[in-house]
């Protein structure tokens, strides 16, 4: 192949350099040997993503190997398996109804074999699952693979709390990057334009342009005319508040809606919360870039669309106004998705518990007490209001 057929460009999208955005077109160069590329989780989200990363691997032989792999956890529907739906009608009737998905997407129930041979791993699984899947997949994955998580969350225990990419580096020993942004499943299944940030650190290993993963590489597997990818290197700011803008200050974003109270009040929320973000950012993760929160999707935009129309947001309206515990809103909400925000802000209620920093936290801790201990509602300008005077 010559030098200059051996390269594609990527016109559609610009690869950053810092949050400098290019418009030029971006060379990518043709893989040796195209990349095979497995999805793990077909939930809401994990079933859009690889909806995405499908069309993109058709879109892109010279780089990617067309068939994709989706690992289901199998289900029943209606007496059917949920993988022979998919395979053959081409939609995820239980997460993801009304979306067709690309033909090369193939359900695959068996976790090992679905990553067999492969190159490249997309996490995307409720966190609660993750221990559990990456202890079957261990000694069943070369160390040549990468990976991008897009789940959003900690795992918090002995070690401390953990991005859930540092989390997949040592238990598979693999180099694992995330994505995350404003973006709502259902909005990017449909094709409705949005952005996203997808953050890689290239490893020590890197094995040379066309042989291994690099932005440009990650920028052509998830890029979509409809899914603009900025690529960055800030992993753990973009897991930060992927992890926490839902979990501990959504929910609670929405209850003033829920309780009557107006515009001014949510937006009070959000600013005290997008404040604890940083704030945790910054104590846990100093590595964390400030400017992450600003300037990327994953950032401050998450906030507004995960408080505006988020599932923890539908949850929090539906515990203001019926009175019922949040497990009972999930349950009756969201058929079988997960409100991940409840796990979370008990996770790091602990975790700051721990190290002795509940304080500085006072609106995360608000929520914790709300959710847990059924303060009340209508009590949270006060809660934090009480806990900042003791801060003084
Ligand atoms: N849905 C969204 O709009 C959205 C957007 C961005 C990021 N995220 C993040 O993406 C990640 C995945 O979320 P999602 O929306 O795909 O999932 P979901 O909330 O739709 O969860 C359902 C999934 O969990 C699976 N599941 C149930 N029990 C399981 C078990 N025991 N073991 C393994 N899997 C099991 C189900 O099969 C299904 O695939 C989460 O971290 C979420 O925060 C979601
Ligand atoms: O529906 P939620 O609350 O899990 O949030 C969805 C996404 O994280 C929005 O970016």
């Amino acid at each position: 192949m010559s030098a200059a057929a051996d390269r594609l460009n990527l016109t559609s999208g610009h690869l950053n350099a810092g949050r400098k955005r290019s418009s030029s077109s971006v060379s990518l160069k043709a893989a040796e040997k195209p990349f095979k590329v497995t999805v793990i989780g077909s939930g809401n989200w994990g079933t859009t993503i690889a909806k995405v990363v499908a069309e993109n691997c058709k879109g892109y032989p010279e780089v990617f190997a067309p068939i994709v792999q989706m690992w289901v956890f199998e289900e029943e529907i209606n007496g059917e398996k949920l993988t022979e739906i998919i395979n053959t009608r081409h939609q995820n009737v239980k997460y993801l109804p009304g979306i067709t998905l690309p033909d090369n997407l193939v359900a695959n129930p068996d976790l090992i074999d679905s990553v067999k041979d492969v190159d490249i791993i997309v996490f995307n699984i409720p966190h609660q699952f993750l221990p559990r899947i990456c202890s079957q997949l261990k000694g069943h994955v070369d160390s040549h693979v990468r990976a991008i998580s897009c789940l959003k969350g900690f795992e918090v225990g002995a070690k401390g709390v953990q991005l859930l990419s540092s989390y997949i580096t040592e238990e598979l020993g693999i180099q694992c990057g995330a994505l995350s942004g404003a973006n709502i499943a259902t909005e990017v299944a449909q094709e409705h334009w949005s952005e996203t940030t997808v953050a890689y650190h290239i490893p020590k290993d890197f094995r040379g342009e066309g042989k291994d993963v690099d932005h440009k590489v990650l920028k052509a597997l998830f890029h979509r005319p409809y899914f603009h990818v900025s690529v960055i290197e800030d992993v753990a700011g973009i897991s930060i508040c992927g992890a926490l803008k839902k979990r501990c200050c959504l929910r609670l974003w929405f209850r003033p809606k829920g309780l009557g109270w107006g515009n001014n009040a949510s937006a009070a929320i959000q600013r005290v919360g997008l404040g604890e973000i940083i704030r945790f950012g910054q104590m846990f993760f100093p590595e964390s870039r400030e400017e992450t929160y600003y300037q990327e999707s994953a950032g401050v935009a998450d906030l507004i669309t995960t408080c505006a129309g988020g599932r923890n947001v539908k949850v929090a309206r539906l515990m203001a106004t019926s009175g019922k515990d949040a497990w009972e809103c999930e349950k009756e909400l969201l058929n079988g998705q997960s409100a991940q925000g409840l796990i979370t802000c008990k996770e790091v209620h602990e975790w700051l518990e721990t190290c002795g920093s509940v304080e500085d936290f006072p609106l995360f801790e608000a929520v914790y007490q709300i959710v847990y201990n059924n303060y009340p509602m209508k009590n949270l300008p006060d809660m934090i209001e009480e806990l900042d005077l003791h801060e003084d």
